[in-house]
């Protein structure tokens, strides 16, 4: 083969390696996904944070054919840190005990929805047709209209399933990161009296620091099919608009994922 006759067979080895490690990355966010499913943290959470294979399948719904391939599954997911495994001593028998990491810590506590959301097939089979993508010239560059024939925010306007999807999707990892940000930067918020959240969807963020800090008070700039469904009483104030046109005036203006999926047409 001309190929080995130029390189060395190693080379060509550790290449394939590469090729194969890049080739089946899917099954990681593939395995999280199933872990998510099937409630794999809960069911390890709710024995104490550590859990035998046994404990966990007496928690986790599984048809009796695919149990054996439950402990591949586990496989994976200690692979990626998802989850930690113990193994007993040599000397001994005994089944390896499996434990929460601070990955799966969040996944029993606050980042299911973030992970549902970006590892659902909408948003995932877009990226299919990336090579695609790259070879034509589009009126709007979203791959994610390219793929369905509109913007994400053309679809959570029309299909309400995919609506809730993405708004606990973004309201969760949103909910997460500020309390992260309030506890590391109280003393930002403390130092301000306005707050407009841009393209703050639901308004989890601005919510999170409403409650925190009163004194400060917070809006939340959206589209109209969004702030018409904004949560009634709270502090948070929601303003239909559109973030290319005006913003209104605050001490600070929140851009938190905003470079995804904009749309400039309200
Ligand atoms: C990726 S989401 C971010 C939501 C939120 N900031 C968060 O981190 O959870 C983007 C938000 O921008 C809004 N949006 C899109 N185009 C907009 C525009 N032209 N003006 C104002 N908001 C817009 C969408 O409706 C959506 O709520």
């Amino acid at each position: 083969m001309q190929l080995l006759d130029n390189t060395t067979t190693q080379t060509l080895l550790d290449g394939q390696l590469d090729l194969w490690h890049t080739t089946f990355a899917f099954m990681k966010s593939m395995a999280l996904k199933s872990a998510v499913d099937l409630g794999i943290a809960d069911a390890i959470q709710h024995n104490g944070g550590a859990a035998t294979l046994p404990e966990i399948l007496s928690k986790v719904k599984l048809h009796p054919s695919k149990i054996p391939n439950l402990r591949r599954l586990m496989r994976v997911l200690t692979t990626t840190n998802v989850f930690s495994i113990q193994h007993p001593p040599t000397t001994e028998e005994g089944e390896p005990v499996y434990k929460l990491t601070p990955a799966s810590q969040l996944l029993v506590s606050s980042q299911i929805p973030f992970a549902t959301m970006l590892l659902n097939p909408m948003i995932v089979s877009p990226f299919f047709e990336l090579g695609t993508w790259f070879q034509r010239e589009l009126p709007d560059p979203c791959i994610f209209k390219q793929a369905h024939g509109m913007a994400v925010w053309e679809l959570t306007r029309k299909d309400a399933a995919f609506d809730t999807l993405i708004n606990k999707g973004l309201a969760s990892d949103s909910q997460f990161i500020l309390d992260v940000a309030i506890k590391l930067n109280a003393e930002v918020f403390q130092s301000i009296s306005s707050l407009i959240d841009v393209g703050g969807g639901s308004g989890a963020a601005a919510q999170t620091i409403s409650k925190a800090f009163p004194h400060v008070k917070c809006s939340v700039l959206d589209l109209e099919h969004i702030v018409a469904k904004a949560p009634a009483g709270t502090d948070v104030q929601y303003i239909t608009g559109d973030m290319f046109e005006s913003i209104p005036p605050a001490n600070v203006v929140l851009l938190k994922f905003c470079m995804t999926g904009i749309t400039r047409t309200v």
